[in-house]
């Protein structure tokens, strides 16, 4: 695990690159606050391939997200440009836009996988959810689409109190799907999403249902990762040790050479207007590449040099045996605090060293 416990400058191995921020849907938890328009100052076709040619050097997997990323015309010759220099590109979608046409010209240029946002196991959940009736039939449809296509899928889920039990009928459906892959968000109250704080499932809840997702965690057939979750990697650390089990990639899959949250120190997040952020649910500038070189950025700025360093994290993330592998949500904290380096509020452990 030396891996984990140096802070020393690392590449990117992921980019979240919000290519528009306008969207179809109009969800309750929006952290992009997305609406039907684009913003006028959005990246042009041009500075987009600028930045492809930049993460050249790093050579991350590039998820391209939004607001509905399917709404920005260019969607495929990005994708196409970077997918050509051997750079693995997939795309974040709510599915309701996909058609066999759309499907095939993602596939065309090079979209490895597709994720599709499933936030209830019935109609009524996802639809009051994302805002709009007929979304949840429309991302099925969108999902019999990717699989007649024969395009890899997983479902991303955030889970909030009003979904919370239909969670384990979301796994089940995931299964039923052919999902390659589920991966859980926690709520963070940032964009929309904080309009609706109050529905952030309390921590004894989050201990409860990240237990659950670490049994479910040992059936085959589907991979399981909790993004926004940090916990979830001393969880994960608690019930091994308590099976006696040592944690590997054999017995615990990627998540073991992970850790919980890994923005600023191998991820982050870029804007519509080429904001760069530790994640899209952290307002914290770290620069703009449309002013610095996204190296600049990447290697120079305070706020990843901050979360790069486990010694600089307050309050009990900063004395918890677990922050190397978990280090708690630095969005929840500056939500909570005004500060991305306090301790994380949703989190039930109380470190027993002092
Ligand atoms: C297979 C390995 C993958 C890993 C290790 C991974 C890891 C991550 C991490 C660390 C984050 C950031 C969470 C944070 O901010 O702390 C993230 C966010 C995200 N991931 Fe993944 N991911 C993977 C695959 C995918 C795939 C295949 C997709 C889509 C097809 C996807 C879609 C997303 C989206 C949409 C976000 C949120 C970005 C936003 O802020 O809008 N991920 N992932
Ligand atoms: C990429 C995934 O991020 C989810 N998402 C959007 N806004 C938020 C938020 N405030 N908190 C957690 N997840 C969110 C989307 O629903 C999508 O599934
Ligand atoms: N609109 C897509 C989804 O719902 C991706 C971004 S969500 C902020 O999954
Ligand atoms: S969460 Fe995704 S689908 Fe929903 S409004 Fe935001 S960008 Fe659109």
């Amino acid at each position: 695990m030396i891996l984990l416990i140096d802070n020393k400058i690392k590449p990117p191995r992921l980019v979240a690159w919000e290519l528009t921020n306008a969207c179809n849907l109009a969800c309750i938890h929006c952290r992009a606050s997305a609406i039907k328009d684009p913003a006028p100052d959005e990246l042009s076709t041009a500075q987009a391939m600028h930045f492809v040619d930049e993460l050249l050097e790093y050579r991350p997997i590039i998820i391209l997200t939004g607001g509905e990323p399917l709404l920005r015309p260019d969607v495929y010759d990005i994708a196409r440009y970077a997918s050509g220099q051997g750079i693995r590109v997939v795309l974040a979608t709510n599915g309701t836009l996909l058609t066999p046409d759309i499907v095939r010209r993602l596939k065309d240029a090079g979209i490895q996988r597709t994720s599709i946002s499933i936030d209830g196991a019935t109609v009524k959940t996802h639809d009051t959810f994302r805002g709009e009736p007929g979304a949840f039939d429309a991302a099925l449809r969108g999902i019999d689409i990717l699989k007649k296509e024969g395009m890899s899928f997983q479902i991303n889920t955030t889970i909030t109190k009003r979904n919370l039990d239909e969670i384990p009928g979301i796994y089940d459906l995931a299964l039923d799907l052919g999902a390659s892959a589920l991966h859980i968000f926690l709520l963070v109250p940032t964009g929309r999403g904080e309009d609706i704080e109050h529905e952030e499932i309390p921590p004894d809840e989050y201990e409860r249902v990240l237990n659950w997702f670490y049994d479910k965690s040992k059936d085959p057939g589907i991979q399981l990762k909790a993004t926004c979750a940090p916990h979830y990697f001393r969880i994960m650390r608690q019930r091994a040790k308590a099976e006696g089990i040592r944690i590997t990639k054999e017995t615990h899959g990627l998540e073991a050479m992970t850790k919980g949250c890994l923005g600023g120190s191998g991820f982050c997040f870029v804007s519509s207007r080429g904001d760069v952020y530790p994640c899209g649910y952290l307002p914290a500038l770290a620069g703009n590449i449309r002013q610095h070189p996204f190296k600049m950025i990447w290697e120079e700025s305070a706020v990843f040099n901050d979360l790069r360093d486990p010694a600089k994290l307050k309050g009990k993330c900063g004395i918890c045996e677990y922050r190397m592998v978990c280090g708690g949500c630095r969005a929840r904290a500056y939500a909570a605090t005004g500060d991305y380096l306090d301790e994380e509020p949703y989190c039930v452990y109380v470190p027993v060293r002092t």
